[in-house]
């Protein structure tokens, strides 16, 4: 560490170029949630937990899950006195998804969204409150609801295949400035209810 010098901002490494979410907004994405303590919770790339914390407050059972060790460590730490909330230093497009229906709420990386929702999708995945890019939000939904001409398209069909299991939405709008550092875009928060089971014999 000699000779390195740090900014107050950055005594933390940022190698994923991680944005965080500020307090405020994480309360209210965890609160639009509708997160009771009933609830098994994944905060999926959860940096030092400004998401974990407001979810651990609800007193659900949260795994708050994150690839770099030495933040995952700090998270630990910070999470000591809330014995519901395990933190997992492992990276969430590979580590065991629960065998029981489960929430995810989460300000993820961006860049692993569609992974991440195709991993999501195929699990015991009850419902969903994602901070997403704004463009990529809009655009999930869309091709979801109205996914036209080209849906044979794989792109499309897959993600109207998502839609047909789960119900897609759109929460509020986050600007940049909600974030730390500010991303070059805004975000949106991407909803995912899982629809009811089909009646037999249907389709
Ligand atoms: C966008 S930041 C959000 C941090 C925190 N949720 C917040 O809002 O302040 C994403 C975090 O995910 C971690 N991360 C990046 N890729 C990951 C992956 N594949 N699996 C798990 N965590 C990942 C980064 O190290 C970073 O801490």
């Amino acid at each position: 560490m000699s000779g390195v010098r740090r900014s107050r901002r950055a005594t933390v490494p940022n190698p994923s170029g991680a944005h965080r979410l500020t307090d405020p907004a994480a309360r209210r994405l965890v609160r639009a949630a509708g997160v009771t303590s009933d609830d098994l919770v994944l905060d999926l790339g959860a940096g030092l937990g400004a998401v974990t914390r407001p979810l651990a407050a609800t007193g659900a059972r949260v795994i708050a899950v994150e690839r770099d060790p030495r933040i995952a460590a700090k998270l630990e730490a910070r999470m000591a006195a809330s014995p519901q909330v395990t933190v997992v230093a492992n990276d969430a497009l590979t580590v065991p998804l629960p065998h029981r229906p489960f929430k995810a709420v989460a300000n993820i990386p961006f860049s692993i969204t569609t992974p991440l929702l195709r991993r999501l999708v195929d699990s015991r995945l009850a419902a969903a409150d994602l901070v997403v890019e704004l463009g990529a939000g809009r655009r999930l939904v869309a091709t979801a609801l109205a996914p036209g001409p080209t849906a044979a398209r794989g792109r499309q069909r897959e993600v109207a295949g998502w839609h047909r299991r789960f119900e897609f939405s759109l929460g509020p709008v986050i600007p940049a400035h909600r974030f730390t550092p500010a991303p070059p875009v805004d975000a949106v928060v991407l909803r995912l209810r899982r629809r009811p089971p089909t009646p037999r014999g249907r389709s």
